[in-house]
């Protein structure tokens, strides 16, 4: 995936300028900045959910066909987690809305370590296991980009780690991750960007 003068406006007002990345398969950029600087808005633009002004995103490699919507997964701070489903229906219900394949979902909950709750409603998840709920469907969609905004927010130090493990096989498998952190992740041979100051 590569990006290369990309601006970006939101509200009239100019948020991002002059951004350009280059990412290969196996490729982690981790993106920081103060509250404000931008990161939210790289992630949603590299989505496909907000338009830039200017500049260019380009993804090498993956299915020529797709659109750029159709090959990333955005793990955003709203986890879309339906509360009268249970865990189990939820990961369904994305996975198919998603395009993921069903025979991946228990692999998936186990990755993250929910296994043991999957009949149980989803209204009764703690934050951490809503967050690790939405990780779980990175891995049953299994869409090549994860792009992940503050993706640690709400873990204890297991599902860090395990998020960490989610990362590294997705990196061995050819994805690519990019995550908006204030963190630190303890990811291995990272690509950095950090974003200015607010405007
Ligand atoms: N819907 C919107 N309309 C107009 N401006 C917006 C909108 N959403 C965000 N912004 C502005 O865009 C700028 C960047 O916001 P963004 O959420 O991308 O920052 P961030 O780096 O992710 O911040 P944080 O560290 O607080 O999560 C901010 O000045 C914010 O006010």
């Amino acid at each position: 995936m590569s990006a290369s003068g990309l601006v970006v406006e939101r509200g009239e007002r100019i948020i991002l300028t002059g951004i350009s990345l280059n990412l290969s398969a196996g490729d982690a950029l981790v993106v920081t900045g103060p509250n404000g600087a931008g990161k939210s808005t790289l992630l949603r633009t590299l989505a496909g959910l907000l338009p830039a002004a200017s500049g260019t995103i380009e993804l090498k490699g993956g299915n020529p066909e797709a659109q750029l919507s159709e090959q990333v997964h955005l793990l955003g701070h709203s986890e879309g987690t339906k509360g009268s489903l249970t865990v189990l229906e939820n990961l369904s219900f994305w996975t198919q809305a998603l395009g993921g394949t069903a025979a991946t979902i228990g692999d998936a909950l186990e990755a993250v370590g929910l296994a043991h709750t999957a009949d149980l409603p989803a209204s009764i998840l703690s934050a951490g296991q809503r967050r690790r709920l939405a990780m779980a469907r990175l891995v049953s969609v299994g869409r090549p980009i994860w792009l992940l905004d503050e993706p640690a927010t709400a873990l204890d130090t297991d599902g860090v780690a395990r998020l960490g493990d989610l990362v590294r096989d997705h990196r061995k498998a050819g994805g690519i991750v990019v995550a908006a952190t204030h963190a630190d992740l303890g990811w291995p041979k990272l690509k950095r960007m950090v974003l200015g100051r607010a405007v």
